[in-house]
């Protein structure tokens, strides 16, 4: 089995009468180390998918694996323990403690993992070792970011969750953003599920999940993905 394995996962909402089906029968698999992207545009299941995949929701039907561990039927306790121990975040708009500095942002991982890496050293694998004193308000997006990156990397996650991780940033910033969380995830041999509509990035992955509608469109595999300089934005 593979390291993420989805089998006919559903995620039903009830809406007064209506029945709406987010997720409707989906069955894909990733493997371990692979950097990969769940394509789609607006209303396409894409955030229930990363929240089921991330612990924070559950399918109504299906299953779904995660290094061999059932995590579909896990108990409300047993997520929490998932979230923290094996999934990193990274989210649009960076989601920094204000008050905090960059270090002390991405010290927040030793606090609640097992197993963190050094937070200085992710700062430095991201390009920040100047501003590891530096506040949120005093670093421009792309600096934010980065500091996001590098605590989801520091809690020494298996799988980096990133939620259109350069949609509020200018292409070349966001260039920047992906070739990051593409080679230092590569170097530490993380797992990556970008999650966006912009379908460019799409060509940097290994695994295209293309969702439309809560199903699969189609399933792609690039033997050779592009370089994020060759993608044209
Ligand atoms: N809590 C909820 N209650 C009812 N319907 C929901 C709920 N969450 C999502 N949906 C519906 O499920 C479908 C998929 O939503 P989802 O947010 O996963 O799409 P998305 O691809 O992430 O869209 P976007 O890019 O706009 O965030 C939509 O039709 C949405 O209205």
């Amino acid at each position: 089995m593979e390291f993420i394995d989805l089998r006919n996962v559903e995620r039903e909402y009830r809406v007064g009468e209506n029945i709406i089906k987010a997720v409707d029968d989906v069955s894909f698999s990733l493997t371990q180390g692979t950097f990969n992207v769940i394509l789609g545009q607006s209303g396409a299941g894409k955030t229930t998918m990363l929240n089921m995949l991330g612990g924070m929701d559950s399918p109504t039907a299906g299953t779904i694996s995660v290094g061999g561990e059932v995590i579909s039927g896990m108990t409300e306790k047993e997520l929490t323990d998932y979230r923290r121990t094996k999934i990193g975040f990274v989210f649009q708009f960076y989601n920094l403690v204000p008050n905090l500095t960059a270090l002390e942002n991405v010290q927040l991982a030793e606090e609640v993992c097992t197993d963190p890496l050094d937070a200085q050293e992710m700062l430095e694998r991201v390009g920040l070792s100047k501003r590891m004193d530096n506040f949120p308000s005093q670093m421009s997006g792309g600096e934010q970011q980065r500091v996001s990156i590098a605590r989801a990397l520091a809690k020494n996650p298996q799988i980096v969750l990133c939620d259109e991780p350069t949609g509020a940033l200018d292409s070349g910033t966001g260039r920047i953003v992906l070739r990051l969380i593409q080679d230092v995830a590569r170097d530490l041999g993380k797992t990556v599920i970008i999650v966006t509509h912009n379908a460019p990035i799409a060509e940097m992955a290994q695994t295209v999940i293309h969702m439309s509608d809560g199903k699969i469109a189609e399933k792609k595999i690039h033997r050779h993905p592009k370089k994020v300089e060759e993608i044209a934005w």
